[in-house]
């Protein structure tokens, strides 16, 4: 099992189970199967609605000795609206509440992004606090302090870019230890994956197959479809794998941790499989050179006419 090394030396799988739009009645099976099979890293979030559900896989498969916590990697999210420095350690809280945990592995800021308190999901530019408001360092003093309580053990981000980092590491006691970005083939993100290692940052790779069950008002006409890529194709025939697989695999072999979200048994496991993948330099250079920059989940949501953020103040 491939592996991400911590200060203290913790050791993140690398390769781990997605959460986002696994249905609450569905991704308790998905869990149980996944953890049934070997996988040992589990993403979740607040907002994803269905931790609750993951609670319960998770305390069944450790009551029932089929893992053990201490093997276990589990990371959750902070979602927007609790980015306030009192409203963290309880958010946390809730989230350890469901998970029927004592601590996570990695808690993470879910984007660069403040929302009012009331606010779930962003509608309108009043919904949103700006950062010069509610600034991401004061939101991390809390995540540090979440550190300190030993509420998790590992503190992160997700969604920064180069200049967001650069802010929490200058001015903040304890430095992100983690981004979790969107990267696959057709956006890589090498510059911001050179920054983190340059940092001492790791890197998760969300979306790595496309994410093609997002909602679709929340995709672009004609998305390129990276499952579909003849080069990808062209690689998996070659090793009698499936193009999802030899995405992780080159996700992997970057050294990037990668988190493919599924609730089909079968694909469950081909996914873990991929960990078995080798690709060769060749292979390796024949996907990096499929980059076309083009971000999926584009961030275009929080972006309203007068309203606290850009595209470019974001992705900054
Ligand atoms: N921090 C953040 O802001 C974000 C974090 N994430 C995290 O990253 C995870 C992964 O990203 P996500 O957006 O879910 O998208 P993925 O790129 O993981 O794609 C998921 C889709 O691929 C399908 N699939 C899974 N395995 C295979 C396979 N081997 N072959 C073909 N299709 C396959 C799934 O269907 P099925 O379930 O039926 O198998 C689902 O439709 C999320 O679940 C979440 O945990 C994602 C987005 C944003
Ligand atoms: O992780 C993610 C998926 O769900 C969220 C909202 O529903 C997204 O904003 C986020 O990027």
């Amino acid at each position: 099992m491939r592996t991400l090394k911590f200060n203290n030396n913790d050791e993140m799988p690398a390769f781990g189970l997605g959460t986002w739009k696994s249905e609450p009645g569905e991704v308790y099976n998905a869990v149980k199967t996944a953890i049934k099979e070997g996988y040992r890293h589990i993403d979740c979030a607040a907002i994803y609605g269905n931790e609750k559900e993951i609670g319960e896989a998770l305390s069944e498969c450790i009551s029932e000795g089929i893992v053990a916590r201490k093997d276990l990697w589990i990371t959750s999210k902070l979602w927007c609206n609790a980015h306030a420095k009192e409203d963290v350690i309880p958010t946390l809280k809730q989230t350890l509440h469901d998970l029927q945990l004592d601590y996570l592995d990695l808690y993470l800021i879910h984007w660069p992004v403040a929302l009012k308190k009331e606010i779930l999901f962003v509608g309108a530019k009043e919904d949103l606090i700006s950062l010069d408001d509610l600034p991401n360092a004061v939101t991390w003093e809390a995540m540090e302090d979440a550190l300190e309580l030993g509420l998790t053990k590992h503190i992160g981000v997700s969604n920064f870019g180069k200049k967001a980092l650069q802010d929490l590491i200058s001015n903040s006691k304890i430095i992100p230890e983690m981004n979790q970005v969107e990267s696959h083939p057709y956006f890589q993100q090498e510059d911001l994956l050179s920054f983190c290692r340059d940092n001492n940052i790791h890197f998760t790779a969300y979306a790595p197959l496309g994410s093609s069950d997002r909602a679709e008002k929340f995709k672009a006409e004609n998305e390129p479809k990276l499952l579909e890529d003849v080069v990808i194709a062209g690689i998996a025939k070659s090793k009698n794998a499936t193009p999802g697989q030899i995405l992780i695999s080159w996700a992997l072999h970057r050294g990037t941790s990668v988190i493919p979200k599924s609730v089909n048994p079968g694909r469950i496991v081909q996914n873990l499989e991929a960990e078995a993948i080798h690709l060769s330099d060749s292979d390796m250079k024949r996907i990096t050179d499929l980059d076309r920059n083009y971000r999926l989940l584009t961030g275009a949501h929080w972006v309203f006419e007068g309203g606290a953020y850009t595209l470019e103040s974001i992705w900054a």
